[in-house]
């Protein structure tokens, strides 16, 4: 890090804790957006807002932004500051979102330098802090292009140094790298992921991106339906999910209908011992559902076997071959392999579940 990025990183504020009580959201139309909920985000947290479209992520995104208003009886503090009836102004929120919403006509250190012109910075900080924040975004060399000379990644690039530059109480993110090509995705991911930590700043990130948002959140809130299914680090909503729709969302999910008998899955001739599936208890016993990833399932030799299968799809992903089989329950099943095996099209595989990776429901 140069002098000045330090000096930029050290006078950013160190975050401030957010917190949601009781809010819910019915727009205009009756259409109820989100149920009642709570939501605390701690300072200095990166929280990732994840679910399917119409889920309310960006709701409750333009409600911390002071976008929009909760229902009656809800409140939003950012610290102490009750901000439930505040503008948008009032919060000093930073805002960065799918579409660019640079000002076309204005240079990139312009753009960089409007929210401090709003603040009456005066010139010679505010020429200073927007070189700052041209540098730690790396793009000090386009601080004179206008922006619609720009790539669709340097546009980003400037969107969130406009959105650091006036030190904003919480960053908000909406999808913002959605438009951009994969590779870039990436990298602009990794390094916003830098950014974060290293300012310190509460930062709010929606995405529809299980993937973006495994890389990018300390937790993540899973939505469905306008309520939050699960929140939890990245490795708990992964590993632990609380309920079907939160293991299928996300991660590529299989899912067995079996019955369970005292701690043994039954299907078909396969008994299979499940007693030491993460979230087993005798609870479970009865007809249920089993979950579980590309990992959870691994191709063996026949006498180890629970079951065998039919190969229908191969897939070649550098790191591992993703192999999708039929003949286990009703749907094809994906299991993941080493990328050096040879697996064809047709041939019979043998497969054996992994006790420890299976997470089980009690079916509906
Ligand atoms: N101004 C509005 N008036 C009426 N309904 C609205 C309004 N804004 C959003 N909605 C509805 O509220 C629900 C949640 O919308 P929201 O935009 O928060 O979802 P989302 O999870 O962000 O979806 P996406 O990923 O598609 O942006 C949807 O059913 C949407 O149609």
């Amino acid at each position: 890090m140069t002098t000045s990025q330090k000096q930029a990183a050290q006078a950013q504020d160190a975050g401030t804790a957010i917190a949601l009580t009781n809010c819910a959201k019915t727009f205009a139309d009756g259409t109820r957006a989100l149920m009642p909920f709570d939501l605390s985000i701690t300072a200095g947290e990166t929280l990732v807002l994840l679910g399917p479209s119409g889920c309310g992520k960006t709701t409750i995104l333009r409600m911390i932004a002071g976008l929009e208003f909760p229902d009656a009886g809800g409140a939003i503090h950012f610290g102490e500051d009750d901000v439930t009836r505040h503008s948008i102004e009032q919060r000093r929120v930073g805002m960065v979102f799918q579409s660019y919403a640079l000002f076309p006509n204005m240079t990139v250190a312009e753009n960089v330098a409007y929210g401090l012109k709003v603040q009456k910075v005066g010139k010679a900080e505010r020429d200073q802090r927007v070189r700052e924040m041209l540098e730690m975004m790396h793009i000090d060399m386009l601080a004179d292009r206008r922006v619609d000379q720009l790539s669709g990644g340097q546009r980003q690039r400037v969107a969130l140094a406009r959105a650091i530059a006036p030190r904003p109480r919480v960053l908000l993110l909406d999808e913002p790298l959605t438009a951009l090509d994969a590779k870039l995705r990436v990298r602009l991911r990794t390094e916003i992921n830098a950014l974060l930590r290293k300012l310190g700043i509460t930062a709010i990130y929606v995405t529809h991106d299980q993937e973006e948002a495994m890389a990018l959140g300390d937790r993540i809130v899973v939505m469905q339906k306008g309520e939050i299914a699960q929140i939890g680090t990245p490795q708990e909503i992964y590993r632990a999910p609380k309920t079907p729709f939160v293991a299928d969302f996300v991660g590529a999910s299989n899912c067995l209908k079996v019955d369970i008998e005292n701690g043994r899955a039954l299907l078909g001739r396969v008994d299979v011992d499940v007693s030491r599936a993460w979230n087993a208890n005798p609870a479970t016993d009865g007809l249920s559902e089993i979950y579980f990833r590309a990992d959870g399932l691994m191709l063996c030799a026949p006498h180890d076997a629970h079951f065998t299968a039919t190969v229908e799809a191969v897939s070649y992903l550098g790191e591992k071959l993703r192999v999708t089989v039929a003949g286990i329950g009703n749907d094809a099943v994906i299991v993941d392999t080493d990328p050096d095996s040879v697996v064809r099209l047709g041939e019979t595989v043998h497969c054996r579940l992994v006790p420890e990776k299976l997470t089980m429901f009690a079916a509906n």
